[in-house]
C-alpha cells in the first residue's frame, strides 16, 4: 500500500521528500534589483556628473522616473527606479549634496551591480522535483517561490522486533548468558535522520506461538525482525510469518554478511527480516532498510551512494557473495579489519566504510581502486 501524503507547513517538512513538483508561484527577483549600496544611473550617462534626487531601499523604492544625468541613492536589495539601468557602487562615488562625481572606474557595462528580474527563477518554473529531497535550500526556494506548504507523504511507521531468548533489553540485568539487545537500538538510531514512527515491539522470544501473536498484531507499513532468520531449530521468523497469514518473497541472498535475510509481506505491511549477528543486520539495514524507507517516504534515489577510495592493503580473491567489508579510511586509503565475524560490533564501531567486493572479485593489491560504502 503507497504511503498517503500529507501538506506540511516549511518548518516541519525538512528531511522529507516532495511528494509532488514545487511550481514557483512568483517570479525571484520580482523586479530588477541593486546588487550593491550606490547609486542608481543611467550607463549612457556615463562618466558623470549626476544629480542626486532622491533614495530607493529596499522595500521603500523610488517611484518617479529618473533623468538624463540624475541618479538616486541606492541601497542593496532596493528596485531600480524608472529610467536607470547600472548601479555605480559607492567606493567609486563622490557625493557633495545633490551632486555626484565618479572617482573610480565605476560600472563598465550597462545593467552592473543590478540583478534582474527574474535572475533566479520565473512564476510557474519548476523549484523542486517530485521525489527530491526537502533540504535546508529546497525548504528555502520554496519559501522565496511564494509556496507556504508542501506536499510529503506521511512518516513511515515500521515496528522493529528483536527476537531471541538470550536477549534482554539494555540497561537491564546482563548477568550469566543474557546477552543485552542491541539491533533494535542500532535500527532506531539508523532510521534517526528519516521520516519515521517507530512502534518498538521489543524483545520477542524464540516461541512460534508468541512470534506469530505479535506478527498478527502489527499496524506498519514496515515490519523489520533481527534474529531467526537462519536454519536452526529456534529460527522461527519464516513459519511465525506463514503463521500469521504473511509471505515470504524471498529468504537468502548472495551477500556476505546477511545471507538469511528474508523479505515478506503481511497484510499492507512489507516485512524484512534481518540476520540476529549485529553486523549482519547493520549491512542488512544500510542495505535494504533504510532505502526501502526512503523509497516508501518518497525518495525518488534511495540507495546508498558509494564512493571510490584506494586500498590499503590486498586483500585475497573473493568467493560467491557480494561482500562488504569493516574497514577503516585513513590518509584516503581503505584498510580492511583482519577479522570480518559478523557478531563483532567493536569492530564495526570502529570502521568509517565498507569496502564492497563483488562476488569472484580476483585478488586486489593494495593501491587498486575499490568502491566503498562511507558509514557517516
Ligand atoms: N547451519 C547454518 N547455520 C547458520 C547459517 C547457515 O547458513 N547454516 N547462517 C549463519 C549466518 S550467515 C548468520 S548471519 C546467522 C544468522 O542467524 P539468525 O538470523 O537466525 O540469528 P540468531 O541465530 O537469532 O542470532 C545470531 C547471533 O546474533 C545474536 N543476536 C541476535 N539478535 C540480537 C540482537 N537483537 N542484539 C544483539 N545480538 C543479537 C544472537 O545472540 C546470536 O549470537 O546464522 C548463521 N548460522
Ligand atoms: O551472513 Mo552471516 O550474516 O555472514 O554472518
Amino acid at each position: 500500500m503507497p504511503v498517503s501524503t500529507e501538506t506540511l507547513p516549511l518548518r516541519d517538512a525538512a528531511g522529507r521528500w516532495a511528494a509532488a513538483d514545487i511550481v514557483a508561484a512568483r517570479t525571484q527577483p520580482a523586479a530588477d534589483l541593486s546588487a550593491m549600496d550606490g547609486y542608481a544611473i543611467r550607463f549612457d550617462d556615463m562618466p558623470g556628473p549626476w544629480q542626486v534626487i532622491g533614495e530607493s531601499a529596499a522595500g521603500r523604492p523610488f517611484e518617479a522616473s529618473v533623468g538624463a544625468r540624475q541618479a538616486t541613492r541606492i541601497f542593496t536589495g532596493a528596485a531600480l527606479p524608472p529610467g536607470t539601468d547600472t548601479v555605480l557602487i559607492q567606493e567609486e562615488a563622490g557625493r557633495d549634496g545633490a551632486s555626484l562625481t565618479l572617482t573610480g572606474e565605476g560600472p563598465a557595462h550597462a545593467g552592473r551591480n543590478v540583478r534582474p528580474r527574474g535572475l533566479d527563477f520565473h512564476t510557474g518554473q519548476r523549484l523542486v522535483t517530485a521525489g527530491e529531497r526537502l533540504t535546508p535550500a529546497r525548504i528555502a526556494v520554496a519559501a522565496t517561490g511564494g509556496v507556504a506548504a508542501l506536499p510529503v507523504r506521511r512518516r513511515v511507521r515500521v515496528a522493529i522486533a528483536a527476537t531471541g531468548d538470550e536477549l534482554v533489553a539494555p540497561g537491564s540485568d546482563a548477568s550469566g548468558l543474557a546477552l543485552p539487545e542491541s539491533n533494535g537500538v542500532m535500527l532506531a538510531a539508523m532510521l534517526g535522520d528519516l521520516p519515521v514512527e517507530i512502534i518498538d515491539l521489543g524483545i520477542l522470544p524464540d516461541d512460534l506461538d508468541a512470534l506469530t501473536r505479535a506478527f498478527a498484531g502489527v499496524r506498519a507499513d514496515l515490519l523489520v525482525t533481527t534474529g531467526g532468520a537462519s536454519v536452526g531449530d529456534h529460527d522461527l521468523v519464516r513459519p511465525a510469518l506463514a503463521a500469521a497469514g504473511g509471505t515470504i518473497d524471498f529468504w537468502r541472498i548472495a551477500l556476505r554478511p546477511g545471507k538469511p535475510m528474508m523479505a515478506g509481506r503481511l497484510g499492507d505491511a512489507l516485512v524484512l527480516g534481518l540476520p540476529g549477528n549485529p553486523v549482519s543486520a547493520f549491512v542488512t539495514a544500510m542495505l535494504f532498510v533504510k532505502p526501502l524507507v526512503a523509497a516508501l517516504a518518497g525518495a525518488a534515489d534511495p540507495l546508498p551512494r558509494p564512493a571510490l577510495a584506494l586500498l590499503g592493503e590486498t586483500l585475497p580473491a573473493n568467493g560467491p557473495r557480494t561482500d562488504y567489508l569493516r574497514a577503516e579510511l585513513r590518509d584516503g586509503r581503505a584498510y580492511a579489519s583482519t577479522i570480518q565475524d559478523s557478531s563483532m560490533l567493536l569492530t564495526l564501531a570502529r570502521s568509517t566504510c565498507l569496502i564492497v567486493r563483488e562476488p569472484h572479485a580476483p585478488p586486489a593489491q593494495a593501491g587498486d581502486s575499490a568502491e566503498i560504502l562511507p558509514l557517516a
